[in-house]
């Protein structure tokens, strides 16, 4: 992957490994760095330089760190110096190169955002470091975590639920070889619940998988925290007990909520079941549709609106579906599962022809970009093109494929099983992805009179959602796009959660 082999432009990637040099750099002078450093290509060792940002940040002392940033004076002399240096430049020129640092401006800050993108490496990425360590944040071992039950596979890792220890809590030691169960110490159900994911040892990929998704998590905490689980970090097993395995990596998340959206939809009372989480009120005397269509309509926005902001940074989340959606109490939805995602403002996770996919939500052109896309050029270089890799291929829309499929399925009751579903996309597949033509020739009479309500308006979306692109790879909405849909601009939905908060707090 390009992003591994150039960690030199963009310290977010590594931070494992940034986190593994800084001991070897918080006692080195510039002159015994290592020779890898001293390259004599300016541009290469500045990259590499910021690379180490993060080390050296770490090490200084914060009075020091807050002196940098604060140091106004300083950057006002360098703006000073641009603009007396622009100004001395006979007409032409000046206009020349307004003309281009405004084009640069464009371009820069166009969707995935560039100029972002950079000031999230160089800047943000090594202040979260320091903030974490000066907090000690996100420095766990084994021993600060009771494993409960199991509540997930996936192929590359098991994921658990558990409790963190409090740190004064020192915790006999473990029963033989096995560690400790939450429910064995006194007072764990006030302990904060979290979840563990165990990447698998010796199973092929996985260590990897664990790697991005421990980078796309590190990332969007920063770039869109209220739209994922909450992450807490990572660590490594430091013996092997119970669960742990020696050298094993855990990653951590809060305990964001019992169910998930597939969980929620199981149930026979699916939609009604989510009204409470959604709305904080169970709804009497309104009619079963309009109700029903007023939640999926919450929860269909909500979903829009995260993916909105992940593809505004520019990471695609490939993997949109029921059980990657977590319900939290409070009936906010919260994306899961990023190890699949693919950062294409730096090409992280894209590999030209691996299509990583779950069948049954997954688009007709099956991959993000086109297959005949190359292998991602160093970051640099990506970061660089990806303004255009974006208008000319959007990515985004691979996601929004899968939101339509998530949307029908909340709206007809026929799709939301797996042999439904999977009839459902042999029919689909048949009409050439054009759900007007399924719904006129399907032999599962389904029941769309939710997608129905108000004039159809929900049909539409779907309609702009689940279909194939068109050679220009355009044809699907984008999330920003579905957004400003007539399904969502009435905002009935909005205003159905204000005048219910209302109601409760009277
Ligand atoms: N932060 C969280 N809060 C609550 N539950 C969670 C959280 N993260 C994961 N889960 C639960 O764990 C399950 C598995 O998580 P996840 O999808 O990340 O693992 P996975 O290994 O990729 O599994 P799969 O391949 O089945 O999707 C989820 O379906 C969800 O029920």
């Amino acid at each position: 992957m390009a992003a591994s082999t150039s960690p030199c432009f963009y310290p977010s990637l590594v931070e494992p490994t940034f986190k593994r040099h800084t001991s070897v750099l918080s006692q080195s002078s510039p002159n015994v760095w290592p020779k890898h450093l001293k390259h004599s290509n300016r541009a290469l060792h500045v990259c590499m330089c910021s690379s180490f940002v993060g080390d050296l940040v770490s090490n200084l002392p914060l009075d020091d760190i807050q002196h940098i940033f604060q140091d106004n004076d300083t950057v006002a002399s360098i703006l000073r110096t641009g603009m007396s240096a622009v100004s001395e430049l006979p007409e032409e020129q000046r206009w020349q190169t307004l003309g281009g640092a405004a084009v640069g401006w464009v371009y820069l800050t166009a969707r995935p955002n560039v100029l972002w993108g950079a000031v999230d490496a160089f800047v943000l990425a090594p202040l979260q470091f320091v903030a974490d360590k000066a907090l000690r944040r996100r420095s766990y071992s084994r021993k600060d975590f009771l494993v409960a039950q199991r509540v997930g596979e996936g192929s590359f890792g098991t994921v658990y639920a558990g409790a963190l220890v409090p740190s004064n809590l020192e915790l006999e030691d473990e029963l033989g070889r096995r560690s400790r169960r939450p429910e064995e110490v006194d007072g764990y159900k006030s302990f904060q619940k979290v979840i563990l994911k165990k990447v698998k040892v010796g199973v092929s990929g996985a260590e990897e998988c664990g790697e991005v998704e421990e980078w796309f998590n590190y990332r969007l905490s920063r770039a869109a925290p209220d739209v994922c689980a909450d992450f807490m970090g990572s660590f490594v097993a430091d013996a092997t007990r119970g669960q742990f395995t020696e050298g094993g990596k855990w990653l951590v998340w809060k305990f964001e909520g019992d169910s998930t959206l597939a969980d929620f939809m199981k149930d026979r009372n699916f939609p009604e079941n989510l009204s409470e989480a959604m709305f904080g009120i169970r709804f009497q005397n309104r009619d079963p549709v309009s109700r029903d269509a007023l939640i999926i309509k919450k929860i269909t926005r909500q979903i829009i609106t995260s993916l909105k902001k992940v593809h505004d940074t520019g990471i695609v989340h490939r993997d949109v579906k029921p059980s990657n959606l977590v319900i939290t109490n409070r009936g906010k939805v919260k994306l899961i599962d990023f190890g699949a995602a693919t950062d294409l403002r730096v090409g992280k996770n894209y590999v030209p022809n691996r299509a990583m996919l779950d069948p049954d939500y997954c688009p007709p052109e099956l991959y993000v970009m086109p297959e005949e896309t190359p292998k991602p050029p160093p970051a640099p270089l990506a970061a660089a093109l990806s303004p255009l890799i974006w208008q000319f291929n959007s990515p985004d829309l691979f996601d929004m494929y899968s939101v339509g499929i998530v949307f029908l399925q909340m709206a007809c009751s026929n799709l939301r099983t797996q042999v439904g579903l999977q009839s459902f996309k042999a029919e689909l597949e048949r009409a050439g992805y054009d759900l007007k033509r399924w719904r006129q020739n399907t032999r599962l009479r389904p029941n769309l009179e939710i997608l129905d309500y108000d004039g159809g308006k929900g049909w539409d979306l779907a309609t702009k959602l689940v279909c194939e692109r068109s050679f220009l790879r355009r044809g699907r909405l984008s999330a920003g796009a579905a957004l400003r849909h007539p399904y969502f601009l009435l905002g009935d939905d909005q205003a159905t959660t204000v005048l219910a908060k209302l109601s409760l707090t009277k």
